[in-house]
């Protein structure tokens, strides 16, 4: 095991520890743009394991403001920020705690504003070249599992853990199998002004943060993460052949709504590229984890389409106008 898969593990059993000696019973998601897409899986894992928790996803500063009710001593807060940086979710953490919640923050930075906000920090690595385990959405499915395992002793944490453990190696092939995919898919949509994005379920998290992060702050082309199940609500009358769709098809309960909506995409889109879990080797993935982990996968492979557009578009990753370079 390396060092830092050894400090990921200590770090989710001391804020384990923790819990074990509290009464949680809600759970609030806190972050902003890829950090909050990151969050959106963890809320279905809940939605679908949880008896009595409860649990709900805001962005940063909605959260402060709106102000739930139920935030308080019977509350866990998990906020996420990379930098640490991100004032609002800094804030947040803040909030929280004078609220009487207990407030965990994820971060890459365990010296920032949102590590000293918070009363336990978790820190995850970040990049290409880091393993799946100690990545944010890693971390985060651990911390999400054990929790229900402390708070409602259910059984699947050691699956998840074992599942998470293996997967690197499936982002390895699954990366390998798109490949010349998303070459493909660069050369061909390199021009369009607007890209959307669809999934629904535990996958649509991964659909949002192409769709904000890597379409619209990345590379400045744009977007609208649609859920699969609000096409047919309004969205689906913009289809015909002239308009890209990059459509998600995870492994979870919500698929037939994502089947739906690429059925009827066929019938009058051209510009379909499709990403399909099931034509991923989920080997040393628990059968009992496929449909949760589904995302992750997709969200990895979708790291490397953006990276293929940004090379073919001759526009970095990397590049911002607005972003860190004026007042907002
Ligand atoms: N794509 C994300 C943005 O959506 C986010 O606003 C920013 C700060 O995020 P964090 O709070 O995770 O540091 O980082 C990235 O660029």
């Amino acid at each position: 095991m390396s060092r830092t898969v050894v400090n990921v593990k200590s770090d989710v059993q001391a804020v384990l520890n923790e819990l074990e000696n509290k009464n949680i019973r809600n759970i609030f998601f806190v972050a902003c743009g890829g950090s909050s897409a990151i969050m959106y899986p963890a809320k279905y894992v809940l939605d679908r394991e949880a008896t009595t928790l409860t649990s709900d996803l805001y962005s940063s500063n909605e959260f402060i403001h709106r102000n739930p009710r139920q935030l308080g001593k019977e509350s866990l807060v998990i906020l996420c920020s990379m930098s640490g940086t991100t004032p609002e979710t800094a804030e947040a953490a803040t909030f929280a705690k004078s609220k009487g919640a207990y407030a965990v923050a994820l971060t890459n930075e365990p010296t920032s504003p949102l590590a000293q906000n918070a009363d336990s920090v978790i820190k995850y690595e970040w990049g290409n070249d880091v393993d799946a385990f100690e990545t944010n959405l890693g971390v985060l499915y651990q911390l999400v599992f054990g929790v229900l395992s402390v708070v409602e002793n259910n059984g699947k944490f050691a699956k998840a853990v074992s599942s998470l453990e293996n997967l690197q190696s499936v982002y390895e092939k699954a990366l390998q199998y798109e490949k010349e995919n998303a070459r493909k898919y660069a050369e061909a949509n390199k021009e369009e002004p607007v890209i959307y994005t669809m999934a629904s379920g535990a996958n649509y998290g991964a659909a949002y943060s192409f769709s904000i992060c890597i379409l619209m702050e990345m590379q400045w082309i744009h977007s609208h993460a649609i859920h699969a199940g609000e096409y047919f609500h309004g969205p689906f009358e913009i289809i015909d052949e002239n308009v890209p769709f990059m459509i998600l098809l995870g492994l979870d309960e919500t698929r037939p709504l994502e089947e739906r909506a690429l059925s009827f995409s066929k019938r009058y889109g051209k510009k379909l590229t499709v990403l399909d879990a099931k034509e991923y080797d989920l080997s040393g993935i628990d059968e009992e984890m496929k449909g949760y982990i589904a995302p992750l996968i997709l969200n990895r492979v979708l790291r490397q389409y953006a990276e293929e557009l940004a090379e073919a578009r001759n526009h970095p990753l990397s590049k911002r106008r607005y972003m860190w370079k004026v007042e907002y």
